[in-house]
């Protein structure tokens, strides 16, 4: 089945003077998904989540989105010296699509009251005051970079459990950033990885997963294991060779025994070896 895109980069590249924050990213993103790009301090997720909303010019290549697009930024910009009701006013009179009814709702059921001043408000509630207008706008896609950091494990929970919410009633396509990988583990169903300012892996979450196993076996078999292979990261220990390998289950000598790999474990394969990729995707259908 081909899935239409929502976002769809070809060529995109962004270069700082002599540096380049992002370079050759070509990816698409199919329509309804939650996708998780993850990347170390630097990889260019922010520079490519400004390309995509138009926040930045590229230098080269381009990106589009089809849709109305929400974007809540790194620093949860919101004005301090407001009150929540305030700042829902604000939305609505800027925003065409705005829903206002369920930004109060939402508000009430988060039990924070409108007359708060949002300069009071922890770091957690702020997420989900930001998240809230976010939301209102009644977005295609809602991008957002970095909705979790500064937060503790149980406001991360509480903010990934309101966008999950969000999905399952609008079946909007959200693309968020993170460098925790263990947070998009059991909501993100599509993965993006950028290291170096490189896309190294663009897919469907399940089927990256499937797709990878770790073979174990005596060291002087593992050249002609990796010939029929690809092998994303490979590690030697005396007469042992561990194989974080990119393939379906393979037939292999009794002495090489397989394993599944986690999303983590995959994610942290790629980033230690940058010149591994999983790619190309699947070509998705663009109408
Ligand atoms: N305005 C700028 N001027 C010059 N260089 C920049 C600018 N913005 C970003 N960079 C550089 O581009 C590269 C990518 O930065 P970017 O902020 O996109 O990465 P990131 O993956 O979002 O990092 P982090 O996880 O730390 O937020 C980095 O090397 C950064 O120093």
């Amino acid at each position: 089945m081909t899935e239409s895109a929502i976002v769809e980069a070809t060529g995109l590249g962004k270069r700082y003077r002599r540096t380049w924050a992002l370079r050759d990213c070509s990816l698409s993103i199919p329509t309804g998904r939650v996708v998780a790009l993850v990347g170390p301090n630097g990889a260019g997720k922010t520079t490519f989540l400004h390309l995509a909303v138009g926040l930045l010019d590229a230098t080269l290549g381009s990106v589009s989105i089809k849709g109305a697009t929400a974007f809540l930024a790194q620093d949860k910009p919101l004005y301090t010296g407001f009150t929540i009701a305030e700042m829902l006013k604000f939305g609505k009179r800027l925003n065409p699509g705005w829903d206002d009814e369920f930004a109060l709702k939402r508000i009430d059921s988060l039990q924070l009251p409108l007359k708060h001043k949002v300069g009071k408000l922890s770091g957690g509630q702020r997420a989900q005051v930001a998240l809230t207008l976010a939301l209102a706008k009644r977005p295609d896609l809602l991008v957002l970079d970095e909705p979790l950091a500064n937060l503790d494990p149980l406001a991360r929970h509480e903010v990934m459990r309101g966008l999950m919410e969000a999905v399952a009633e609008t079946g909007m396509t959200v693309l968020l950033s993170s460098h925790v990988v263990s947070d998009l583990e059991n909501t993100c169903d599509w993965l993006i990885v950028l290291n170096g300012g490189r896309v190294q892996v663009s897919g469907d979450i399940d089927e990256l997963v499937a797709g990878h196993r770790i073979l174990t076996g005596p060291a002087e078999e593992a050249d002609s294991v990796s010939r029929r292979v690809p092998i994303v990261e490979d590690t030697r220990s005396g007469r042992q060779a561990t194989l974080f390998a990119r393939t379906e289950p393979v037939p292999l000598s009794p002495q090489w025994s397989e394993r599944p790999v986690s999303l983590e474990q995959m994610v942290l394969a790629y980033l230690r070896r940058p010149d591994s990729a999983s790619l190309p995707r699947p070509t998705l259908a663009t109408a």
